[in-house]
């Protein structure tokens, strides 16, 4: 079967400092793959080396079988692959409606019956059509993030990339979000690559992940084997150490 993202030895230089050292992926079409690693391992930079926001300098990117290179990409590229990122208060424009950012990408991507599209798009994400006419300033953060990713699911994508999606957020609304993504991923047969430096989440939402470190996949484990400890790598457990020791002074 064609992966719907095949990542080979994909490398990022910022002016000379490697910040993706040769990284290889397969990310088979429905499936929810993870990307976790401490800070500054590279995480956000694969992310937005696949969504042609950074440069890639080597190596190679295919989506559904069609191959990319370097930072350009044609526009059946951006309406296939969608991110939904961190800040929801950053990434949508604060003086515009909820239906204006909802019509920028179907006017983009020569969507016709914007009126039917926006009103399921309301739907799906849980808000209904009373907040179509609101400012994105008037929206509290889960909200907020719930019209980002309308505006990702509005042109139909098969790839969502996901960028911390509920760091910003409180606890209680995280879980919303995270039940929002899984739900439109079971109905809409997307594929997700999700960042986060929250194994929880991770285990939570996807089937394999891979841990970074260094700009470099340090293995990639099923969420399976990380609950049954059948890790290769030190620092993996590691990482499965820290986070549950982190969850345990949460809950005391
Ligand atoms: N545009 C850029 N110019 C120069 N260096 C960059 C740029 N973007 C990222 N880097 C560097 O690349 C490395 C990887 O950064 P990246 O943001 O991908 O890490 P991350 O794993 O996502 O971290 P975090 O969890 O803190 O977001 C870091 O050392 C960072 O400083």
């Amino acid at each position: 079967m064609t992966a719907a993202l095949s990542i080979k030895d994909m490398t990022v230089t910022f002016d000379g400092y490697r910040a993706l050292a040769g990284v290889s992926i397969d990310v088979a079409p429905g499936e929810a793959f993870g990307i976790v690693g401490e800070s500054g391992s590279g995480k956000s930079t694969l992310l937005r080396a696949i969504a042609g926001l950074n440069h890639f300098d080597g190596g190679s990117l295919e989506v559904h079988g069609r191959r990319y290179s370097g930072r350009r990409r044609d526009p059946e590229f951006y309406r296939t692959v969608q991110m939904v990122f961190q800040d929801p208060y950053g990434s949508l424009h604060p003086r515009q409606t909820v239906d204006r950012l909802l019509l920028e990408p179907l006017a983009i991507h020569g969507f016709a019956d914007t009126e039917a599209r926006i009103a399921r798009a309301l739907d799906e994400v849980g808000l209904g059509s009373g907040f179509r006419f609101r400012f994105s300033h008037q929206l509290s953060g889960g909200q907020r993030q719930r019209v980002a990713i309308a505006r990702a699911l509005i042109v139909e994508p098969k790839v969502l990339l996901l960028d911390e999606p509920t760091s910003a957020l409180d606890a209680s609304i995280q879980a919303e979000i995270l039940n929002l993504l899984e739900q439109t991923r079971r109905d809409r047969n997307l594929t997700f690559v999700m960042v986060s430096h929250d194994l929880a989440v991770i285990s939570h939402m996807c089937e394999r992940l891979a841990v970074m470190r260094d700009g470099g996949v340090v293995e990639e484990v099923s969420v399976e084997d990380l609950r049954q400890r059948a890790i290769g790598a030190d620092y993996t457990r590691q990482l499965l150490k820290a986070s549950e020791g982190f969850r345990r002074e949460a809950q005391e």
